[in-house]
């Protein structure tokens, strides 16, 4: 969301206090119930038939749906191809290093090619999100009546009124609606991912979780956003899963904005600052057995995500932690409830729990290298 400075800060509370409000969030509840029972019904019907899912792509095509329904209206399946390659594209061009930040010589030869690239992508989504602008504003002026849905309603209404504090136009709601949709697209995703695979490496937390889920959600079989906080060993799983496996490692590159000294070391004004989030939730000297998931660490432990404890940042801390925290961790620990609550799970080729292969693939955002393949036996009408 740029540099530090009063533009950025009218944004940050434009996005906090319109789009990603407690309120907001609430108002999509519906639209992720919805869209968690298409998976779901997908589930059983894998499960009749004893077929192998792959989970990866379930999550990603889950958590792009919800994202695109609740920023544009429309589901990401949906949306044309283009669109989702430079999404792709926009997150792996961000991970990559460039070399000419190191040497700002190569800037003007554009080495890597890099910055030539950046530009077509950025005039395609330039392109994509002006469509996306011109077909809400067709809509709302052949029904002055819609009440306001997606974030582009809500936006366009803030550009209509001239009620911003500050200048808004066209090119901030494709800056804002760009940002969201890139920050909430794998997110979600690749942390459910995750933490479905700790828990199917660890049949035992898995077990504990499913009797805790029998308890407060019974035999209903939809778990609702409103049980999640009586999910007390819900969330410590939650945790856990973060703490092993942040989703931004390194978080996002941060600048110093004054000199100063830490641990010995001068950090001058203006520094690039990267934190290794995954580095401290395994470091020995704060946790326990750092490498192993046991989610009973947490018992009656302060510790949260929430950015007031230094040890777990998976949302970074701050002013420039997440925004979406609130609705990330809402669908984390729907998605998750929801999976482990209806279905057991086994895997292809008789492999064992145990032998999940769990290594990571380098990105802006980590994820699985290898996708989680697995077959769902349905659980609740066995009860
Ligand atoms: C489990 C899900 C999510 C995780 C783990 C996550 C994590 C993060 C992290 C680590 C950062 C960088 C913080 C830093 O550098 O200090 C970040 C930034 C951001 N996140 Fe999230 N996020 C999630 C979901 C979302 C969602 C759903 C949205 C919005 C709909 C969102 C919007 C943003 C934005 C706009 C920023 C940039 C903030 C800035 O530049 O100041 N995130 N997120």
């Amino acid at each position: 969301m740029g540099k530090y400075g009063p533009y950025w800060r009218h944004m940050r509370k434009l996005c906090t206090q319109q789009l990603l409000s407690n309120v907001k969030i609430n108002s999509f509840q519906s639209m992720r119930k919805q869209e968690l029972q298409i998976l779901v019904n997908f589930l059983e019907k894998a499960a009749s038939n004893r077929d192998v899912v792959d989970l990866s792509a379930k999550l990603a095509s889950l958590s792009a749906n919800m994202a695109c329904l609740m920023v544009i209206g429309k589901k990401y399946n949906n949306v044309d191809g283009d669109f989702k390659d430079m999404v792709k594209e926009t997150s792996r061009m961000a991970a990559t290093p460039n070399l000419a930040e190191l040497f700002p010589f190569l800037r003007f030869i554009d080495f890597q090619g890099s910055i030539h690239r950046m530009k077509q992508i950025a005039k395609s989504c330039d392109e994509f999100l002006e469509n996306v602008i011109d077909e809400h504003a067709r809509q709302y002026s052949s029904d002055q009546s819609k009440t306001s849905t997606d974030m582009v309603d809500t936006l366009m209404e803030i550009m209509q009124s001239g009620e911003a504090e500050f200048e808004f136009d066209r090119r901030h709601v494709k800056a804002i609606l760009l940002d969201l949709l890139v920050a909430s697209m794998d997110t979600s995703s690749t942390s459910i991912e995750w933490i479905l695979s700790e828990l199917f490496r660890h049949p035992n937390v898995m077990k504990k979780l499913q009797s805790e889920l029998d308890y407060v959600v019974g035999q209903k079989g939809i778990v609702e956003e409103k049980d999640l906080e009586n999910l007390d060993y819900l969330n410590m799983v939650i945790k856990e899963g973060f703490r092993l496996h942040p989703v931004a490692p390194l978080l996002l590159p941060h600048e110093s904005i004054e000199d100063c000294t830490l641990d010995g070391f001068h950090i001058p004004k203006g520094s690039r600052v990267l934190v290794n989030v995954w580095a401290i939730g395994r470091d020995p000297d704060v946790w326990h057995e750092p490498e192993k998931f046991i989610p009973e660490r947490f018992v009656e432990s302060t510790i949260d995500v929430r950015g007031q404890n230094f040890q777990l940042l998976p949302f970074g801390s701050g002013r420039r932690s997440c925004p979406g925290l609130q609705l990330g961790l809402t669908i984390v620990r729907l998605v998750v409830a929801q999976l482990v609550h209806s279905f057991d799970w086994e895997f292809p080729n008789g492999m064992m729990s145990c032998d999940i292969n769990m290594t990571e693939k380098f990105g802006l955002v980590t994820a699985r290298a290898l996708s989680l393949m697995a077959i769902p036996i349905y659980r609740l009408h066995n009860k």
